[in-house]
C-alpha cells in the first residue's frame, strides 16, 4: 500500500515538477523549454550512477540504503515548493527545481535497485509473479491515472473561491508537499516495519572486495548467463521498439487522417493493452515455462508493431496498439519476476541496476532518433489494387522497429529456453487449455488423505505412525503409506534412486522415476482406499517432488508440477502436514539412523533449496497446509496434528461400524423372512 502512496507521489511529482518549471517562465518556446528540460534532467543521472547503485544495493544494508534515500527524498520535494515561496527571482526557482529534481533522481536511481532487490527476498516464490502484477499494475496503471486526476481536481478546488489562492496553495505546490510526506511515510514503514529488508544470506562476503571489482563482476555476470543475458536483450530490445512506437506516435496518427483525437485514442490503448497483458496474462497462458512466455510476448509485441505500420484505418490501428500493449504488458510482468526469482541474492542488485540504467539510455535513444527520422521523411502515395496506402518514414520505422522487436523476441527466447525441442505452439495451446491434456480423474468414495512432507530427518514417519495410531484408537480405518516405495515397483524404483551407487542418474530421470513411483502408488493403494473412506496418511507427495527435483535439482516446477498431476490425474491432498526443520539438524538426525543415501548426500545448499521450496508451497495455499516447527518435542507435534486431522475428518461414524450395522440390518432382515 505504501508502494502504491509513494508511487502516487512520484507521479505527482514528475507532472508537479515539469508544470511547475513551465509556470514560471513566459512565452510558448521557452515553457516547452522548461518542461522539455525538467524532463531530460530527470532521465539523466541513470547514465552516470546506475552502475554505482547496483555496487550499493549489493554491497550495504538495503533497508537503511531505502530510509536514507526517502528522507532525502522527502527534503528535497518539500525544498522546490519552499524556495519559491521565499524567492523573488524566477531564474533562481526554475533552477532550484532543476538541481532537486536532478537529486531526486539520483536519489531514486539508489533506491530502486535496493527495493528491486530486496523484494524477491520478503516474498515467496510462488507469489513473486502475482505480488509484481500488483506493483506493476498500480505503478503504471493506476496510480498516473490518479496523479493527473489529482493534479487537475487540486487545481480546481483552489481556484474554485473567488479570491486567486495563496502561492504555497497552488495545485503543483501541494502536489509536492503530497509527495514529500509520502517518501516520509515509506521511509518510516521500511524502517520500523519490514525489518527483515536487512537480513541477507550473503552478509559479509563482499567486504574485501573493491567497489570497482564488484562493478566488474555484475557486467560478467550479465554477460555470461545465458538466462540473465537473453531477459536482458528481450528487455533492451521491448523498450527500443517502444520507443520507436512514441517517438512516431504523433506522425503515425497524422498518417491515418484522423486528427489528434486519434494520437489520444492509440496512446491511451497501449496502456489498456499493457494493463490486460499484465492482469489477465498469467490467467492465460497458466503453467507456461516463465522463460518462453517471455520470449513469446516479445514476438507478440513486435509483430503487432507490424501491424501497426500497415495498418490502413484506425479500426486497424486500434486493435494493433492493443497488442503490442499486451505484449509489451507480458514481457515486462515475467521479465521481472524472472530477474527477482533466478538471478541470485547477492547479484541481484547490480543486475536490477544495470537494467534500469539501460532501459533509460535506449528509451530515450529511441523516442529522439525516431521523432528525429520521421520529421526528416517525406509521405508518398502508392496504390495497391483498389487501396490508397500512404508510405511514409514513419510505417518504415514502425516496420524496422516491429522486425527487430520480433528478432529480439526470438533471440530472447533461444538464450532462455528451457523446453528445447518441444514444439512451440503446441506447448503454448497445451498450457491455454490447462495441462494435464487428460481429464483428471474422478474419486469414487469419501475418504480423507492426509500427506507429511518436510525435508531429510524432520520426523516424518515418527508423525505418520503417531496420527495412525490416534485415528485407529478411534476406531477409524486407516492406510499408512509412503513415497517413493509403497508398491513392488514402487521399491525397486526407491532402490533405484536412493542407492548411491546409482551415479550420474540425470534430473530428468530421476523425475520420472518418482512420477512413475506415484502414478503406481496412486492407482493401486491410493485411490482404492480412499474409495473405501479409509484415511490414507501418506510420508511424502508430490511435494517433495516440486521441492527436490524442482527447485532442489532445478527443473522447472511448473513442469515437475505438471508430470506429477499427470501420474496422479490430479489427485490432491485433504491435508498437507509440513514438517519445518533446518537442514542440519534434520541432516544430523539422519545421520545418526545410518549412513545417508544418494539425495541424503546432497549439499547443504541443495537441502536448503529443498526447505524454502515447501515454505513457498505452503504460503501459497495456506489453508490447505499445517506448517509445524519440527525442532519441537515430537509429541507437541502429535497434538496438533490430531487436533487438526480431527477438523478434516467427517463425523460419521467409522467404516467398520456401518459395516457392523449394515451386517445387524442384513440379519434382522433375514430373521423376518418366511423360512
Ligand atoms: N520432534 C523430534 N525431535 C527430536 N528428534 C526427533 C523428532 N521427531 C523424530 N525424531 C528423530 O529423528 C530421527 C528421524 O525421524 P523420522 O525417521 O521420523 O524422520 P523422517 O522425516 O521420516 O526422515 P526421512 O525423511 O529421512 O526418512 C529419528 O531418530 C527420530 O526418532
Ligand atoms: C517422493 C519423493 C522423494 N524424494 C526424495 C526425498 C528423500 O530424500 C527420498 C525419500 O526418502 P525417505 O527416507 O522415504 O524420506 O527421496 C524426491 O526427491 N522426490 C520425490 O518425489
Amino acid at each position: 500500500m505504501v508502494t502504491g502512496v509513494a508511487s502516487l507521489g512520484d507521479w505527482l511529482g514528475l507532472l508537479a515538477t515539469a508544470t511547475f518549471a513551465s509556470a514560471q517562465v513566459s512565452g510558448s518556446a521557452a515553457k516547452g523549454l522548461a518542461f522539455g528540460s525538467v524532463i531530460a534532467v530527470r532521465l539523466l543521472p541513470a547514465l552516470v550512477l546506475g552502475p554505482v547503485a547496483g555496487v550499493m544495493a549489493d554491497r550495504f544494508d538495503r533497508r537503511l540504503t531505502m530510509v536514507i534515500c526517502d528522507l532525502l527524498r522527502f527534503v528535497l520535494f518539500a525544498s522546490i515548493p519552499v524556495v519559491a515561496l521565499f524567492s523573488e527571482n524566477a531564474g533562481i526557482t526554475v533552477g532550484w527545481a532543476a538541481i532537486a529534481t536532478f537529486l531526486i533522481e539520483t536519489v531514486t536511481l539508489l533506491w530502486i535497485p535496493a527495493k528491486e532487490a530486496a523484494v524477491p527476498n520478503l516474498i515467496p516464490r510462488s507469489r513473486l509473479e502475482t505480488a509484481n502484477q500488483l506493483t506493476l499494475i498500480t505503478t503504471y496503471g493506476i496510480t498516473p491515472v490518479f496523479a493527473g486526476l489529482g493534479i487537475a481536481a487540486l487545481d480546481r478546488i483552489v481556484r474554485s473561491g473567488n479570491t486567486t489562492p495563496p502561492e504555497w496553495a497552488e495545485a503543483s505546490n501541494l502536489a509536492l508537499y503530497f509527495n514529500s510526506l509520502s517518501r516520509l511515510a515509506m521511509a518510516l514503514v521500511v524502517y520500523f516495519g519490514i525489518k527483515e529488508i536487512s537480513g541477507r544470506a550473503h552478509d559479509g562476503k563482499h567486504t574485501g572486495q573493491s567497489m570497482l571489482r564488484q562493478f566488474l563482476e555484475g557486467w560478467q555476470y550479465v554477460g555470461k548467463t545465458p538466462l540473465v543475458r537473453g531477459l536482458v536483450f528481450g528487455i533492451l530490445g521491448a523498450f527500443a521498439g517502444g520507443g520507436v512506437v512514441i517517438g512516431t506516435a504523433q506522425f503515425f496518427a497524422r498518417s491515418l487522417n484522423a486528427g489528434d483525437a486519434a494520437f489520444y485514442l492509440l496512446f491511451g490503448t497501449l496502456f489498456v493493452g499493457l494493463g490486460v497483458g499484465i492482469g489477465l496474462g498469467p490467467a492465460v497462458v497458466r503453467d507456461l515455462s516463465r522463460r518462453r512466455w517471455f520470449g513469446m510476448s516479445i514476438v507478440l509485441a513486435g509483430g503487432s508493431v507490424l501491424v501497426l505500420a500497415g495498418a490502413i484505418h484506425l479500426t486497424m490501428a486500434v486493435f494493433g496498439a492493443l497488442l503490442v500493449g499486451a505484449g509489451a504488458g507480458m514481457a515486462f510482468l515475467s521479465g521481472v519476476t524472472l530477474l527477482g526469482g533466478e538471478v541470485g541474492d547477492e547479484v541481484r542488485g547490480r543486475v536490477f541496476a544495470f537494467v534500469q540504467t539501460a532501459v533509460r539510455v535506449v528509451l530515450m535513444l529511441a523516442i529522439a532518433l525516431s521523432s528525429s527520422l520521421v520529421g526528416l521523411g517525406g509521405s508518398r502515395q502508392i496504390t495497391i489494387a483498389d487501396l490508397g496506402i500512404s508510405i511514409s518514414s514513419t510505417r518504415l520505422l514502425l516496420l524496422a522497429a516491429g522486425i527487430f522487436g520480433i528478432f529480439t523476441g526470438i533471440s530472447a527466447f533461444r538464450q532462455m529456453d528451457d523446453k528445447p525441442g518441444v514444439p512451440v505452439l503446441a506447448d503454448l495451446w497445451g498450457s491455454i487449455r490447462g495441462r494435464p491434456l487428460s481429464p483428471g480423474e474422478g474419486l469414487v468414495g469419501r475418504g480423507t488423505f492426509v500427506v507429511f512432507e518436510g525435508g531429510e530427518g524432520a520426523g516424518k514417519s515418527t508423525q505418520v505412525n503417531a496420527l495412525a495410531e490416534a485415528l485407529r484408537a478411534e476406531g477409524r480405518e486407516v492406510v499408512v503409506t509412503r513415497e517413493p516405495g509403497a508398491t513392488e515397483v514402487g521399491q525397486r524404483i526407491r532402490s533405484l534412486v536412493l542407492g548411491k551407487q546409482q551415479t550420474g542418474l540425470s534430473p530428468r530421470a530421476e523425475a520420472l522415476l518418482y512420477a512413475a513411483d506415484r502414478a503406481d502408488h496412486v492407482a493401486t493403494v491410493v485411490r482404492p482406499a480412499l474409495s473405501r473412506g479409509a484415511v490414507v496418511i501418506s510420508d511424502r507427495y508430490v511435494d517433495s517432488s516440486l521441492a527436490y527435483q524442482g527447485a532442489g535439482r532445478t527443473l522447472p516446477v511448473d513442469e515437475v508440477s505438471w508430470l506429477s498431476t499427470w501420474a496422479t490425474g490430479g489427485l490432491k491432498p485433504d491435508l498437507v502436514v509440513l514438517l519445518d526443520v533446518p537442514p542440519d539438524v534434520g541432516l544430523g538426525r539422519a545421520a545418526r539412523r545410518g549412513a545417508a543415501d544418494r539425495l541424503e548426500s546432497e549439499s547443504v545448499a541443495f537441502h536448503e533449496r529443498v526447505r524454502y521450496a515447501f515454505l513457498d508451497l505452503a504460503a501459497a495455499e495456506p489453508k490447505r497446509y499445517l506448517v509445524l516447527d519440527a525442532t519441537r518435542p515430537a509429541e507437541e507435534i502429535t497434538a496438533a496434528v490430531v487436533e487438526r486431522v480431527g477438523e478434516l475428518i467427517p463425523d460419521e461414524p467409522p467404516a467398520h461400524e456401518i459395516a457392523e450395522a449394515l451386517n445387524t440390518v442384513a440379519e434382522a432382515d433375514l430373521e423376518r423372512r418366511p423360512s
